[in-house]
């Protein structure tokens, strides 16, 4: 039985996820796979909109679809990598191999000895989260670009309505920054 680890903050879970778990489960490389909640702390800003809990729902109702026995965590981030991959294993049903294609994560996994398989990036130009949130902020298409459960939960959560309305603040944020706030 080999069980396989993929991390992601997942903000959100879109079609280049979801592709890169359907090849997993046709390969039928991994008998079980655990998907991270990266930054699972983090919410209510343009960079991690969405919740654990709401991530969770995207994740767990998109891979659903799929014949492979799945497991979703939610892992908060520490300000020590060298203890990270310890704090994912507390965290995590065990695993023996993982997937990323972020430098960071593959460094400390490999260091740990925990063998990485990447992958390419599949149609990167239009799947990738931080294309997704600019799109969802300026009224553009973006609908297409994530699976129709992971639709279903942004507009359970008034995920555009949130993303817009922090935006906003952020442009306040950093015009005060820049302009010393208002007298
Ligand atoms: N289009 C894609 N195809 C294959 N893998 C992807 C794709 N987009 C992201 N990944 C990988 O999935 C993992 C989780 O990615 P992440 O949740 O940061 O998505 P992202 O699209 O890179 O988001 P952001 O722009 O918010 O950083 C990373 O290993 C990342 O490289
Ligand atoms: N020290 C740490 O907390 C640490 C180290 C490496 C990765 N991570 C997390 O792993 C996740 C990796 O996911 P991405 O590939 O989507 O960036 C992120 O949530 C990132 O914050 C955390």
């Amino acid at each position: 039985m080999t069980r396989g680890f993929y991390i992601g903050r997942f903000q959100p879970y879109h079609n280049g996820h979801h592709t890169m778990v359907e090849r997993i489960a046709a390969d039928g490389e991994v008998d079980e796979l655990v998907l991270g909640i990266g930054s699972a702390g983090n919410s209510h800003t343009v960079h991690d909109p969405f919740t654990a809990g709401e991530r969770i729902m995207m994740v767990t109702n998109a891979v659903a679809e799929f014949d492979l026995p799945t497991y979703v965590v939610p892992i908060e981030d520490l300000d020590r990598h060298s203890v990270w991959v310890s704090h994912v294993q507390s965290m995590s049903p065990g695993f023996d191999l993982a997937y990323s294609n972020n430098p960071l994560v593959i460094q400390l996994f490999e260091e740990a000895g925990i063998e990485v398989r990447q992958s390419r990036m599949f149609d990167r130009e239009r799947l990738e989260g931080s294309e997704i949130r600019e799109r969802i902020i300026e009224g553009e298409q973006w609908r297409d670009r994530v699976p129709d459960v992971v639709v279903e939960v942004i507009e359970e959560c008034n995920g555009v309505e949130r993303l817009r309305t922090i935006s906003q603040s952020d442009i306040v944020e950093r015009w005060e920054a820049t302009n010393g706030g208002c007298e």
